[in-house]
């Protein structure tokens, strides 16, 4: 019930170590070449995707708001990249930075090489792959 759930969400937060975010956080972020984690109410969010929506880059969005344990995966990600705000934006498995950060890397043209770099990085792993 309700008044249980509230009751136990210190408890339960002590038992779920943010070990376990930032594993899947650094699975996600080494199996696809743009993560970006967001909210859904978030502008500077959606302006971030348009970004790369307008640069025909697929990413992949994490939306927090919509996940069980989004406060933890915030936690998680404070660590690993020093804040805890969204969105939180990775590319080729390196943070680059939030909203701001990125649409600056954009018009520098360092954001179109980094993809670039990741897609070549995936398309040799490729070559010769028994499995
Ligand atoms: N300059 C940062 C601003 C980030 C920021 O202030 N994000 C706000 C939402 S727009 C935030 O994360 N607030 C705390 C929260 O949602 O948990 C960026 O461009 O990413
Ligand atoms: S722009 Fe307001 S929550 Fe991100």
């Amino acid at each position: 019930m309700e008044a249980d759930r509230m009751g136990n969400s210190t408890s339960s937060t002590w038992g779920k170590p943010a070990a376990a975010p930032v594993n899947q956080i650094q699975e996600t972020i080494s199996d696809n070449c743009v993560v970006i984690y967001s909210k859904t109410s978030c502008s500077y969010c959606n302006m971030a995707k348009k970004l790369f929506h307008d640069m025909n880059i697929n990413y992949t969005a994490v939306e927090l708001d919509l996940l069980e344990y989004g406060s933890q995966f915030q936690d998680a990600l404070a660590k690993m990249t020093g804040e805890r705000t969204v969105p939180r934006i990775f590319v080729n498995g390196t943070f680059i930075g939030g909203a701001t950060d990125t649409h600056r890397l954009h018009q520098e043209g360092k954001l179109l090489p980094l993809v670039h770099q990741c897609y070549l990085k995936k398309s040799s792993k490729h070559v010769g792959d028994s499995v």
